[in-house]
Protein backbone atom coordinates (compact mmCIF):
# COMPACT_ATOMS: atom_id res chain seq x y z
CA UNK A 1 0.00 0.00 0.00
CA UNK A 2 1.47 3.04 -1.05
CA UNK A 3 0.51 6.53 1.30
CA UNK A 4 1.71 10.00 1.13
CA UNK A 5 3.03 12.47 3.28
CA UNK A 6 1.92 16.14 1.68
CA UNK A 7 1.59 19.35 2.66
CA UNK A 8 2.93 22.67 1.90
CA UNK A 9 6.78 23.36 2.50
CA UNK A 10 7.94 23.59 6.19
CA UNK A 11 4.67 21.30 7.66
CA UNK A 12 7.33 18.28 8.75
CA UNK A 13 7.18 15.99 5.99
CA UNK A 14 10.30 15.17 6.06
CA UNK A 15 11.13 15.42 10.11
CA UNK A 16 8.54 13.02 10.21
CA UNK A 17 9.03 10.73 8.06
CA UNK A 18 12.69 10.65 8.60
CA UNK A 19 12.00 9.75 12.37
CA UNK A 20 9.87 6.80 11.05
CA UNK A 21 12.81 6.08 9.22
CA UNK A 22 14.60 4.84 12.03
CA UNK A 23 11.75 2.75 13.10
CA UNK A 24 12.32 0.30 9.87
CA UNK A 25 8.79 -0.26 10.05
CA UNK A 26 7.56 1.42 6.53
CA UNK A 27 9.59 1.31 2.90
CA UNK A 28 10.04 5.32 2.54
CA UNK A 29 10.77 6.90 -0.64
CA UNK A 30 11.71 10.83 -0.37
CA UNK A 31 10.57 12.18 -3.30
CA UNK A 32 12.13 15.01 -3.97
CA UNK A 33 15.42 13.68 -3.26
CA UNK A 34 14.92 11.18 -5.91
CA UNK A 35 13.67 13.51 -8.45
CA UNK A 36 16.46 15.34 -7.72
CA UNK A 37 19.17 12.45 -8.22
CA UNK A 38 17.85 10.74 -10.88
CA UNK A 39 16.79 14.14 -12.92
CA UNK A 40 12.73 13.36 -13.04
CA UNK A 41 11.95 17.19 -14.31
CA UNK A 42 11.43 18.31 -17.33
CA UNK A 43 12.61 22.04 -16.40
CA UNK A 44 14.46 24.11 -13.97
CA UNK A 45 12.32 27.09 -12.37
CA UNK A 46 15.23 29.55 -12.17
CA UNK A 47 12.67 32.24 -10.48
CA UNK A 48 11.30 29.75 -8.08
CA UNK A 49 14.59 27.99 -7.29
CA UNK A 50 12.97 24.64 -7.97
CA UNK A 51 12.35 22.11 -10.41
CA UNK A 52 9.55 21.24 -12.43
CA UNK A 53 8.45 17.12 -11.98
CA UNK A 54 7.67 15.14 -14.77
CA UNK A 55 5.16 13.54 -13.54
CA UNK A 56 4.37 10.56 -15.42
CA UNK A 57 8.18 9.64 -15.49
CA UNK A 58 8.00 10.20 -11.69
CA UNK A 59 4.79 8.29 -11.40
CA UNK A 60 6.11 5.19 -13.34
CA UNK A 61 9.56 5.28 -11.24
CA UNK A 62 7.79 5.34 -7.56
CA UNK A 63 5.75 2.45 -8.53
CA UNK A 64 9.06 0.78 -9.34
CA UNK A 65 10.74 1.43 -6.45
CA UNK A 66 7.67 0.30 -3.96
CA UNK A 67 9.00 -2.78 -2.01
CA UNK A 68 7.30 -5.88 -1.55
CA UNK A 69 9.59 -6.72 1.38
CA UNK A 70 7.05 -4.21 2.95
CA UNK A 71 3.22 -3.95 3.74
CA UNK A 72 3.36 -0.12 3.48
CA UNK A 73 5.41 2.39 1.37
CA UNK A 74 5.39 5.96 2.46
CA UNK A 75 6.09 8.92 0.17
CA UNK A 76 7.14 11.73 1.55
CA UNK A 77 6.80 14.83 -0.82
CA UNK A 78 3.89 17.47 -1.40
CA UNK A 79 3.69 16.13 -4.94
CA UNK A 80 2.61 12.61 -3.31
CA UNK A 81 -1.13 13.31 -3.56
CA UNK A 82 -0.82 13.15 -7.03
CA UNK A 83 0.02 9.36 -7.06
CA UNK A 84 -1.02 7.75 -4.00
CA UNK A 85 -4.30 7.14 -3.53
CA UNK A 86 -4.13 7.13 0.41
CA UNK A 87 -2.56 10.70 1.89
CA UNK A 88 -2.14 12.04 4.79
CA UNK A 89 -1.80 16.27 4.95
CA UNK A 90 0.55 17.78 7.23
CA UNK A 91 -1.06 21.35 8.19
CA UNK A 92 0.60 24.03 10.33
CA UNK A 93 -0.31 27.27 11.31
CA UNK A 94 0.88 30.05 8.43
CA UNK A 95 2.69 32.00 11.44
CA UNK A 96 4.02 29.21 12.88
CA UNK A 97 5.16 28.17 9.05
CA UNK A 98 6.68 31.82 8.30
CA UNK A 99 9.19 30.72 11.09
CA UNK A 100 10.21 27.97 10.22
CA UNK A 101 10.38 29.08 6.31
CA UNK A 102 12.42 32.30 7.44
CA UNK A 103 14.27 29.94 9.36
CA UNK A 104 15.58 27.86 6.02
CA UNK A 105 16.58 31.32 4.39
CA UNK A 106 13.48 31.45 1.83
CA UNK A 107 12.76 34.59 0.05
CA UNK A 108 10.34 36.68 1.05
CA UNK A 109 8.25 36.10 -2.15
CA UNK A 110 8.76 32.51 -1.34
CA UNK A 111 7.77 32.46 1.99
CA UNK A 112 4.51 34.66 0.76
CA UNK A 113 3.65 32.10 -1.65
CA UNK A 114 3.62 28.65 0.85
CA UNK A 115 1.93 31.00 3.52
CA UNK A 116 -0.83 31.60 1.05
CA UNK A 117 -1.16 28.01 -0.08
CA UNK A 118 -1.23 26.72 3.64
CA UNK A 119 -3.88 29.66 4.38
CA UNK A 120 -5.86 28.92 1.09
CA UNK A 121 -5.69 24.98 1.79
CA UNK A 122 -4.27 24.37 -1.56
CA UNK A 123 -2.80 20.96 -1.35
CA UNK A 124 -5.55 19.59 1.01
CA UNK A 125 -7.84 20.75 -1.83
CA UNK A 126 -5.71 18.78 -4.76
CA UNK A 127 -5.74 15.85 -2.18
CA UNK A 128 -9.47 15.73 -1.74
CA UNK A 129 -9.68 16.04 -5.77
CA UNK A 130 -7.13 13.48 -6.56
CA UNK A 131 -7.29 10.89 -3.47
CA UNK A 132 -9.28 8.08 -2.91
CA UNK A 133 -8.78 8.46 1.10
CA UNK A 134 -7.42 11.74 2.72
CA UNK A 135 -6.66 12.64 6.26
CA UNK A 136 -5.58 15.46 7.41
CA UNK A 137 -3.54 16.55 10.41
CA UNK A 138 -2.58 19.89 12.59
CA UNK A 139 0.84 19.58 14.08
CA UNK A 140 1.11 23.01 14.92
CA UNK A 141 1.03 21.99 18.69
CA UNK A 142 2.36 18.66 18.01
CA UNK A 143 5.91 17.63 18.31
CA UNK A 144 7.40 15.37 15.65
CA UNK A 145 7.00 12.36 17.59
CA UNK A 146 3.47 12.80 18.33
CA UNK A 147 2.98 13.39 14.35
CA UNK A 148 4.34 9.83 14.20
CA UNK A 149 2.10 8.59 16.48
CA UNK A 150 -0.72 9.70 14.42
CA UNK A 151 0.61 8.75 11.11
CA UNK A 152 1.21 5.02 12.34
CA UNK A 153 -2.34 5.38 14.05
CA UNK A 154 -3.90 6.25 10.79
CA UNK A 155 -1.54 3.94 8.62
CA UNK A 156 -2.33 0.67 11.09
CA UNK A 157 -5.94 1.76 10.16
CA UNK A 158 -6.05 1.57 6.59
CA UNK A 159 -4.07 -1.79 7.12
CA UNK A 160 -6.87 -3.03 9.21
CA UNK A 161 -9.74 -1.83 7.30
CA UNK A 162 -10.56 0.77 10.32
CA UNK A 163 -9.98 3.97 8.58
CA UNK A 164 -13.40 5.13 9.24
CA UNK A 165 -12.99 5.82 12.66
CA UNK A 166 -9.51 7.66 11.89
CA UNK A 167 -10.81 9.36 8.87
CA UNK A 168 -13.60 10.29 11.73
CA UNK A 169 -10.80 11.75 13.80
CA UNK A 170 -8.31 13.30 11.02
CA UNK A 171 -10.98 14.46 8.17
CA UNK A 172 -10.46 16.78 5.54
CA UNK A 173 -11.48 19.81 6.02
CA UNK A 174 -10.94 19.92 9.84
CA UNK A 175 -8.05 22.93 9.91
CA UNK A 176 -9.27 26.71 8.73
CA UNK A 177 -6.46 29.11 9.19
CA UNK A 178 -9.02 31.51 7.22
CA UNK A 179 -9.92 33.67 10.64
CA UNK A 180 -6.18 33.31 12.44
CA UNK A 181 -4.50 34.22 8.49
CA UNK A 182 -7.10 36.95 6.94
CA UNK A 183 -8.16 38.66 9.68
N1 LIG B 1 4.76 18.34 14.95
C1 LIG B 1 5.72 18.48 14.04
N2 LIG B 1 5.72 17.65 12.98
C2 LIG B 1 6.70 17.79 12.04
N3 LIG B 1 7.69 18.72 12.07
C3 LIG B 1 7.72 19.57 13.11
C4 LIG B 1 6.74 19.48 14.14
N4 LIG B 1 7.00 20.45 15.04
C5 LIG B 1 8.11 21.09 14.60
N5 LIG B 1 8.56 20.57 13.45
C6 LIG B 1 9.76 21.06 12.74
O1 LIG B 1 9.36 21.72 11.55
C7 LIG B 1 10.34 21.57 10.53
C8 LIG B 1 9.65 20.99 9.30
O2 LIG B 1 10.61 20.86 8.26
P1 LIG B 1 10.54 19.66 7.23
O3 LIG B 1 10.31 18.37 7.92
O4 LIG B 1 11.75 19.76 6.35
O5 LIG B 1 9.24 20.08 6.39
P2 LIG B 1 8.81 19.62 4.92
O6 LIG B 1 9.49 18.30 4.62
O7 LIG B 1 7.32 19.48 5.02
O8 LIG B 1 9.22 20.71 4.00
C9 LIG B 1 11.41 20.66 11.08
O9 LIG B 1 12.47 21.45 11.54
C10 LIG B 1 10.71 19.96 12.26
O10 LIG B 1 11.59 19.57 13.27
Amino acid sequence: MLVGITGTPGTGKTAVTRLLERKRQYHIIHLNELIRKEGLYSEVDQERDCVVADMDVVEKRVKELISNSYPVTLLDSHLSHYIADNVIVLRTNPYTLRERLAKRGYSVEKIEENLDAEALDVILVESVEWCERVFEIDTTDMSVEETVAIVDDIVEGLLKDGEQEMHLRYKPGSVDWSEAFFD
